[in-house]
């Protein structure tokens, strides 16, 4: 069994991606095993290589890049985005709503956003390719549990500000990031880096924090504080 263990942030992850995904039987058994380090892996590697010291990192078809890279900076988007959406399900899981099940998928999903993102298809092999490859299937749930929530929902009729209670307030708080990562994604993908449905998908999630905010304020019976013109 390959060593792949979940660090406290997500681009840790993706590195690790980096190194988990030369072994294939360990992608995909992130989401289901829940048991992220094995024996083999608290007697493994330390956390620190120090190889990134000097500003520099690696993809996982292993080029070297600044770390100011596109690259870089859009995993860095995903790691956080990945973490803000960890919070909100945290309040979201206190108010017993059910479904943080849809964060927890979406999370693991962005672990595939990351690996995809981190394999430049430039520099990438076969066998890159096919190990980082984005399913398309994430944007269609995406758009099921948008409509199902919009169906509970009143029509938005004013301007909404973050705020209906800390689930609420931390699901706009992801959505803001979630734009962000999908800003830096946008010239990769444009580039031909990476999988146009990376974008898609962010686009799609988006929307999905938006309503799921909503939908957590309405379900707690908490007041959503609308735009008024300053007098
Ligand atoms: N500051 C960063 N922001 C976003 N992604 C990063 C950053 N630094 C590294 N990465 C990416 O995340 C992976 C894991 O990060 P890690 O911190 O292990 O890399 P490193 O800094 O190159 O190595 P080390 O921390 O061992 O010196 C890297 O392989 C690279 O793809």
């Amino acid at each position: 069994m390959a060593s792949f263990i979940i660090k406290p942030a997500h681009l840790r992850c993706v590195v690790r991606t980096c190194r988990f995904l030369r072994e294939p039987q360990t992608r995909n058994t992130l989401c289901s095993s829940r048991s992220y380090a094995t024996e083999e892996d608290n007697r493994g590697p330390k956390i620190y290589t120090k190889t990134g010291d000097k500003g520099f990192s690696s993809t996982f078809t292993g080029e070297r890049r600044p770390k100011e890279d596109h690259i870089f900076e859009a995993l860095g988007n995903t790691d956080e985005l990945s973490s803000a959406i960890g919070l909100a399900r945290e309040f979201c899981l206190d108010k017993g709503h059910t479904f943080t099940y849809q964060l927890d998928k979406i999370q693991c999903i962005l672990q595939d956003v990351g690996s995809n993102i981190a394999t430049p298809q430039s520099s990438a092999r076969e066998s890159h390719i096919s190990r980082t490859k984005f399913a398309a299937q994430p944007i269609s749930d995406l758009e099921t549990w948008i409509d199902t929530f919009t169906e509970e929902l009143p029509p938005l009729t004013n301007f909404i500000l973050p705020s209906g209670g800390k689930g609420s307030a931390a699901l706009h708080l992801a959505r803001t990031v979630c734009r962000r990562a999908e800003r830096s994604v946008a010239p990769i993908v444009r580039s031909g880096e990476a999988d146009p449905d990376v974008a898609k998908f962010l686009n799609r999630l988006s929307d999905y924090l938006f309503t799921a905010a909503r939908y957590a304020a309405m379900k707690e019976g908490s007041v959503e504080t609308i735009y008024t013109r300053p007098e």
